[in-house]
């Protein structure tokens, strides 16, 4: 039975979909199955595992707003042992659509239902906002990962996030969890980035992973060729931190 992660932070660029590609590809590599939910309208994390737009026939609009089966969207992935249900910008409109639509909440949890015992893990890549793409995820998962950008405003909006979690765990789903605090794209040469650390390990204590990613310039540049850190470069530090993290998750889940 799939453990479901929702990676959300309604921030902007914090490392979400850089996270989902690459802890999705490390833990592929440590044996699991693996299924991307692309729930972004920017589809990078489609592309960033190698899918063109134009090989896209059904996407995760179709399974969300037309309730399609989820087993039409997916697609192999460049990287062994992760799927992907691919998002198109067509998902954009997905946020207004649902508003009117019965069960709106529920519809991500029952797409996904069918496939829940083919997968190890599924990651979802949330979206920058906390409208229904999110409450979906959110009602769909059993935890929620959250990369925090390791700069002077990192904690803003954490307060919004956590409160949409306790609405959703009062409304939806109950035994929503917090899967971990992820700090991402810290740079050692500042005194910031530590200052940054020790505040949000003080806030979220136990919760913060001990695998912080650094800003590192190839993991910028894997996405733009269609692969995972561990395909693209893996021998590099980057390729290594997130298989630190991927090792974290599986000890978190006792393997
Ligand atoms: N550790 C890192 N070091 C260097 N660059 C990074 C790192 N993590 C992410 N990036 C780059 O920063 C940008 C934002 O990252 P990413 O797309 O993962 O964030 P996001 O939270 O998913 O963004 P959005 O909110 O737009 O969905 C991307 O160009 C990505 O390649």
């Amino acid at each position: 039975m799939a453990h479901v992660i929702a990676v959300a932070n309604q921030k902007g660029g914090v490392g979400k979909t850089t996270t989902t590609v690459n802890l999705a590809a490390c833990l592929a590599n440590a044996g699991k199955k693996i299924l991307i939910v692309d729930d972004d309208a920017q589809g990078n994390a489609t592309s960033g595992v190698g899918i063109e737009k134009p090989q896209v026939k059904k996407d995760i609009y179709n399974v969300l707003v037309d309730e399609e089966p989820i087993d039409e969207a997916i697609l192999h992935t460049s990287h062994k042992g992760v799927d992907i249900v691919p998002a198109t910008i067509q998902l954009a409109g997905a946020e207004i659509e649902l508003t009117s639509q019965m069960a709106r909440e529920m519809r991500l949890k029952l797409g996904l239902a069918p496939v829940l015992d083919k997968y190890d893990y599924i990651l979802i890549d949330c979206p920058p906002s906390l409208g229904q793409l999110s409450i979906n995820a959110f009602t769909a998962s059993n935890s929620i990962l959250i990369p925090v950008q390791s700069e002077f405003y990192a904690l803003e909006g954490l307060g919004q996030l956590l409160n949409t979690v306790k609405l959703v765990q009062k409304h939806f789903n109950p035994d929503l969890a917090i899967e971990g605090v992820l700090l991402t794209m810290y740079d050692a040469r500042t005194n910031l980035g530590t200052q940054v650390i020790s505040e949000v390990r003080s806030h979220f204590g136990e919760h913060v992973y001990e695998t912080v990613i650094p800003r590192l310039t190839r993991l910028a540049e894997a996405p733009s060729y269609g692969e995972p850190i561990v395909d693209f470069d893996p021998r590099s530090r980057a390729a290594k931190v997130y298989e630190d993290l991927a090792k974290e998750v599986l000890a978190a889940h006792g393997e």
